[in-house]
C-alpha cells in the first residue's frame, strides 16, 4: 500500500491530544512575513513529515517552483506562464514571462494605476461638471471582483480614499444598489474585465453608462469611466479611451490578478503607501516559498498537508475562518482562488486522474460561525480541517473585547483537539428524566485545525495571506499533476446561459432537455 496511504489509516486512530508537547508545536510552528503558523495540531508526525517531503521531492515541487519563478509557460492548456508575482516585484527583480522581461512594463502601468487613484483620492481627478469623485463603482465578477472586493474590506480601517463599492452579479438590483442615491457627477465607474467578453460585466457596464449619459450626457463617459482590462481593443470599442485604460497581461491569472491594475479599487480606497505594503507582504512570500527549506516552507508544507488529506484521507472540505469581520470576504474569495485553480479531473496532459482532486472551500468569520455551524465541525460525522486566521490587534474598537473575540479563536482549536469523553460528559449533567446525555455531550476531539496569528491585519500581513494560499494552490496541483491555471469548466454554462436567454425571448426550447425546455415556459408564462 502507498506509504501515505498507510499513515493516513493508522494516524487516523491515533489521539491527536496525545501528540501533542511544547517541542512539537515549536517544531511545527512556521514564521512567514507576519504570520507565525501553528501546524501541530495535524496528523504530522516524523514518519508523515518524512512522507510528505518523499511526495514533494518525487514530483521535484522545488524545481517547478523554480520554474514557475521563471516564467516557463507552465498553463500548457493556455499556452502562458503564470507570472502574477511579477505585478508585487520591485525595480531590480529580474522577472520573465515566456522569455520576454516583464518589470519595465509592470512598473510602468503599476505606477499609471497609482497615480490615477492619488489622483482621484485627491481630488486632482474630477468629474465632468468639475465635481470632486465621491463614490467609486467597481463593475467586474470573479477575479475582477472578489480579490478588490475581500481587499477593501479587509482593509477598511486604511481605507481614507472615497467610499468604493462593487457590482458583480448581473441581477440588476445588484447595481440598483450600487447606483442608489449616487450622484452622477460625483461618481467613477470602473469596469474590471481582463477579457472585455465576460457578459455579466459588460451588461452592468452599458446599464452604468446609460444611467450615466441620461443625467451627464455622452460627453462625460470620458470622465466617469475607467476600464482594467489587458483587451485594449475591446475596451476602445466600448467607448473608454487609452488614458483611462490601465492594462495587465494574459500571463496574470483572472483569479490571481489583485496585485495588478485589477487592484485600482484598492488603491483608491487606501492609497499609495498602504498599497505598496500590500504587495510587499505578498513578496515577503514569494521570497519565502523560493528560498524556505521544506520543513519550514509554509506553502509547500499546507499544501502537501492539504492534498494528502483530500487524497489519502478523503476528506472533500476545508473551512476558512477569519476572527476578523474585515475578512468577512476572505472565504469567497479563496472560493474562487483554490475551487478554479484545483476543480480538475484530468491531468496536466489530459489524462484522467484517478483520485479526489479539488477540495470545497468555505466559511464565515468568527464568532458568528460558532453559533451556526460549528456543531457539525465538532459533532459531525466527518471531521472537516479549519483555518482559524486570527489577527490580535484590534484595529478598530476596544482591544479588551477584541481579546474576546482571540480566545474564542483559541477555544475552538482547543476543543477540536481536545474533545470531551463519555464519563466527562456523564459526569457533568443528565437529561430529563435522568436520561443518559453522555453520547450526546461527547466530543471525539482529535479534529484538526491550523492557527494563523499575525500581530495585526496590516495591508502587509494580507498581502503575505493572500500569497501564500496562491503558493500552496500552486503545490497542490503541482502533486496532482494538474493544471492549476485555466478554467474551462466554467465554459459550458457560459454558452448555455445565452442560449437560454434567446430561448426565454423566443420561446424556442428545440434542442432543450425536457426539464430545462418545461422550466423556460414556465418563467415565459410568470415573469410579469
Ligand atoms: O475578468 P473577466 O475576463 O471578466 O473574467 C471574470 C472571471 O470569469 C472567469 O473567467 C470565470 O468565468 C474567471 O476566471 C474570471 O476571474
Amino acid at each position: 500500500m502507498n506509504e501515505l496511504k498507510a499513515l493516513a489509516q493508522s494516524l487516523s486512530e491515533t489521539s491527536l491530544n496525545s501528540l501533542m508537547n511544547p517541542q512539537r508545536t515549536a517544531q511545527l510552528t512556521l514564521d512567514a512575513g507576519p504570520w507565525r503558523v501553528d501546524l501541530s495540531k495535524h496528523f504530522l508526525t516524523d514518519a508523515s513529515i518524512a512522507a510528505l517531503k518523499a511526495w514533494c521531492d518525487s514530483r521535484d515541487v522545488q524545481g517547478a517552483i523554480s520554474d514557475l519563478f521563471a516564467g516557463l509557460p507552465l498553463n500548457l492548456t493556455e499556452g502562458r506562464a503564470v507570472m502574477h508575482m511579477a505585478m508585487r516585484a520591485e525595480a531590480g527583480d529580474d522577472l520573465k514571462a515566456d522569455g520576454e522581461a516583464v518589470m519595465d512594463d509592470v512598473l510602468r502601468e503599476r505606477e499609471r494605476c497609482l497615480v490615477f487613484a492619488e489622483r482621484v483620492r485627491s481630488g486632482q481627478h474630477t468629474g465632468a461638471t468639475g465635481a470632486r469623485i465621491e463614490r467609486v463603482i467597481n463593475i467586474g465578477i470573479g477575479g475582477s471582483d472578489l480579490g478588490p472586493r475581500m481587499a477593501v474590506e479587509a482593509l477598511a480601517p486604511d481605507h481614507d480614499g472615497p467610499d468604493v463599492r462593487f457590482v458583480a452579479n448581473v441581477d440588476p438590483s445588484d447595481l440598483y444598489h450600487a447606483l442608489d442615491g449616487a450622484d452622477p457627477a460625483r461618481t467613477l465607474v470602473i469596469v474590471a474585465s481582463k477579457t472585455f467578453t465576460t457578459i455579466e460585466t459588460l451588461t452592468n457596464a452599458r446599464a452604468a453608462r446609460a444611467w450615466l449619459v441620461a443625467e451627464l450626457g455622452e460627453a462625460a463617459v470620458a470622465d466617469h469611466f475607467v476600464a482594467l482590462s489587458t483587451a485594449q481593443d475591446k475596451v476602445a470599442a466600448f467607448g473608454i479611451g487609452p488614458a483611462q485604460t490601465f492594462g495587465f497581461w494574459d500571463w496574470v491569472g483572472g483569479r490571481y490578478s489583485l496585485w495588478s491594475a485589477i487592484g485600482l479599487p484598492i488603491m483608491i480606497a487606501i492609497g499609495r503607501d498602504a498599497f505598496c505594503e500590500f504587495l510587499a507582504g505578498a513578496r515577503d512570500m514569494d521570497q519565502h516559498v523560493q528560498q524556505t527549506p521544506f520543513e519550514r516552507n509554509l506553502p509547500v508544507m499546507l499544501g502537501a498537508l492539504y492534498a494528502w488529506y483530500r487524497q489519502y484521507w478523503d476528506k472533500p472540505s476545508v473551512a476558512v475562518i477569519p476572527y476578523d469581520q474585515h475578512l468577512s470576504e476572505l472565504p469567497a474569495y479563496l472560493q474562487q482562488a483554490d475551487m478554479e485553480s484545483l476543480g480538475k479531473r484530468v491531468d496536466r496532459q489530459g489524462q484522467p486522474i484517478h483520485h479526489a482532486t479539488g477540495a470545497v472551500v468555505w466559511g464565515e468569520p468568527g464568532t458568528n460561525g460558532q453559533h451556526a455551524f460549528f456543531q457539525l465541525l465538532h459533532q459531525g460525522s466527518d471531521w472537516i480541517p479549519v483555518e482559524f486566521i486570527v489577527p490580535v490587534q484590534a484595529r478598530l474598537g476596544a482591544q479588551s473585547q477584541h481579546d474576546l473575540l482571540v480566545a474564542n479563536a483559541l477555544a475552538q482549536g482547543e476543543a477540536l483537539l481536545v474533545g470531551k469523553d463519555v464519563d466527562t460528559a456523564r459526569a457533568e449533567m443528565a437529561g430529563p428524566d435522568g436520561m443518559d446525555l453522555g453520547p450526546h455531550r461527547t466530543f471525539p476531539g482529535s479534529r484538526p485545525s491550523t492557527l494563523f496569528l499575525t500581530p495585526s491585519m496590516t495591508p502587509r500581513a494580507l498581502g503575505a495571506l493572500v500569497a501564500m494560499h496562491e503558493h500552496r494552490i500552486f503545490v497542490q496541483g503541482w502533486l496532482w499533476n494538474l493544471n492549476a491555471y485555466d478554467q474551462w469548466g466554467v465554459e459550458l454554462g457560459k454558452a448555455l446561459a445565452l442560449s437560454a436567454a434567446d430561448a426565454l425571448a423566443s420561446g424556442d426550447t428545440e434542442g432543450k432537455d425536457a426539464s430545462t425546455a418545461a422550466a423556460i415556459d414556465w418563467v415565459r408564462q410568470n415573469r410579469g
